[in-house]
């Protein structure tokens, strides 16, 4: 099965109540969806969602890089040689994780369609099953504590509290929330690099003082502080987990290997695609250190994959956060991976097992070749 051509489209979905964290808030859903064609008459579906506060992709950028740097290597590649495909995807271009990793899914799609298997059983196999947390966006305090009751009453045991904008109110959401909810479901804090090291460490230690326990708090410090996040693990007993410091194997490397973090949020948009997340899990295991799965705010053909992964990868993936299609007031895609509450089911079609999407917007300049 060759690759013919590659298509371009937008799917948008709106969001029940809107997402903030402390680098930005959005009320939208909005990936580009990336679909490449084949001889066999196959489509591989995969998407990206832009978060350039994060990862510095953009959806024309994302574009640009597929259409005229990427696109013209793939064509003509046999799908059945899927490491050469994401050597060259991986190799081509510097950074541009996200349009790698929408690149790689589309591609993985069409490898689950060539042998006939779901895509978590070509890659391990798995349980078709997984429970994901959900986000609670920072707000006023009246808020969140509503958001929580919501998701606790549609089944959700894990809350992701985001935080990190105001270190006094950020102890009190998170006084409040923990008083409210930490018999329903355990409670993990996202600070998306909110707080410095000693912020962290004081806001830890008092929390810890007045007996609350955090499953895990996610990346309090800038992404480029290592020496910051060595700093708070030394000094709290609260598991600390690296996100926006830890793109790239490499990074993982450097952060075990200084003990700077106890746990590694992989995601998808920020390795470049399955190829490096599989590299990375692989790699957390030789440290038996801990990985959560997570995504940026994407929807459903974007989580796809990751979901997948973690299935084929439970040993080594303990924690998901995979909730961005269920943030969504609706999935417009079909057949693939169904998100319901803290559900999640893999099909059993082959690939990811999507029969129809709702509402692409196709891009019409957007093909290769043109
Ligand atoms: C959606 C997911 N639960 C999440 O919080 N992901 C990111 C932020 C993603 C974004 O801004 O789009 C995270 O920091 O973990
Ligand atoms: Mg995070």
């Amino acid at each position: 099965m060759k690759i013919t051509a590659i298509r371009f489209a937008k799917l948008t979905v709106p969001l029940v109540t809107p997402f903030k964290t402390a680098l930005r808030e959005v009320s939208f859903i909005e990936d580009l969806v990336v679909l490449i064609d084949t001889d066999k008459g196959q489509v591989g579906y995969g998407a990206a969602a832009s978060t350039p506060i994060i990862t510095g992709d953009t959806h024309q950028g994302m574009i640009s890089i597929i259409k005229y740097f990427l696109a013209p290597k793939l064509i003509g590649l046999e799908i059945e040689n899927l490491n050469h495909i994401c050597h060259v995807i991986q190799s081509t271009v510097v950074a541009n994780r996200s349009a790698k990793a929408a690149l790689e899914l589309a591609v993985y799609d069409l490898w689950g369609k060539l042998y006939q298997a779901p895509l978590y059983k070509l890659l391990g196999g798995g349980s078709s099953t997984l429970r994901t947390d959900i986000t609670i966006s920072v707000d006023g305090i009246d808020k969140m504590l509503a958001d929580c009751d919501t998701a606790v009453k549609q089944g959700f045991d894990v809350l992701k509290v985001k935080i990190g904008n105001d270190l006094q109110q950020d102890i009190e959401r998170v006084k409040a929330i923990y008083s409210g909810f930490s018999k329903h479901a355990k409670i993990r804090l996202d600070v998306n690099q909110g707080w410095n090291a000693k912020q962290t460490v004081f806001a830890l230690q008092k929390l810890e003082s007045e007996n609350i326990e955090l499953e895990l708090v996610e990346q309090p410090v800038k992404s480029d502080d290592f020496k910051g996040l060595k700093y708070i693990t030394e000094r709290v007993n609260t598991p600390i987990m690296a996100d926006e410091s830890a793109f790239s194997p490499k990074q993982v490397i450097q952060l075990l290997e200084q003990n700077a973090v106890d746990i590694i949020n992989i995601k998808v948009m920020k390795t470049g695609g399955l190829s490096r997340a599989i590299a990375i899990a692989d790699i957390t295991a030789q440290y038996q250190a801990q990985c959560m799965i997570g995504c940026m705010l994407e929807g459903s053909i974007a989580v796809a994959g990751a979901a997948h992964l973690a299935s084929a990868k439970a040993q080594q993936i303990t924690k998901i956060d995979l909730d961005g299609p269920a943030l969504g007031q609706f999935d417009p895609v079909q057949g693939g991976v169904e998100f319901k509450g803290p559900s999640i089911t893999l099909s059993s079609a082959p690939g990811l097992g999507i029969t129809q999407i709702d509402g692409l917007q196709h891009i019409d300049n957007g093909v290769w070749p043109a």
